[in-house]
């Protein structure tokens, strides 16, 4: 169980898994009135919710894929995130890459938001490097 905070509790829904085994929960705009995103618009939607990550967790803002399909919508910054200290409104960065407005209303589902563990890790500063098989080659370097 994780703490979460909303703003304005009544009229607003904890972000929920839509089936059984989803690894995302949906998150929806909270919005007082519905925002248009123009063709290659990016604006930062609220959620309205903050919430408190156990240490060595965070939360991925992922875009939903039925959007980026039907309407062209994704998030700039895919995945979002959102850090275990961070408590501060949880925001979703869309952009419409569509050529045709869109329109987010309040209460819709916008992103799904992925609780996952986490490593922290320390640096050693070496001079050489672990040999492996691949060693520098990437970037389509096996053919494509
Ligand atoms: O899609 C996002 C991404 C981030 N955040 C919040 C939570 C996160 O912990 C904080 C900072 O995000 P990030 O580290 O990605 O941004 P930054 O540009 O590095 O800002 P900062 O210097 O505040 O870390 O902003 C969101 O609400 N939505
Ligand atoms: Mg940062």
């Amino acid at each position: 169980m994780l703490n979460i905070k909303i703003i304005n509790h009544s009229t607003h829904l904890l972000p929920a898994y839509e089936t059984e085994h989803a690894a995302g929960m949906d998150l929806r705009a909270f919005l007082n009135e519905a925002i248009t995103i123009k063709p290659l618009q990016r604006i930062l939607i609220p959620t309205g919710l903050h919430i408190e990550l156990p240490v060595g967790y965070e939360a991925q803002i992922r875009p939903r894929s039925g959007l980026a399909f039907k309407h062209g919508i994704g998030i700039v910054n895919s995945p979002g995130t959102i850090d275990a200290d961070y408590r501060g409104e949880i925001k979703v960065l869309l952009v419409n890459l569509s050529d045709t407005d869109f329109v987010v209303n309040d209460g819709e589902r916008i992103a799904q938001m992925v609780v996952a563990k986490h490593e922290t890790v320390n640096w050693q500063p070496a001079t050489e490097l672990g040999d492996t098989q691949r060693g520098a080659g990437g970037y389509g370097h096996t053919g494509k």
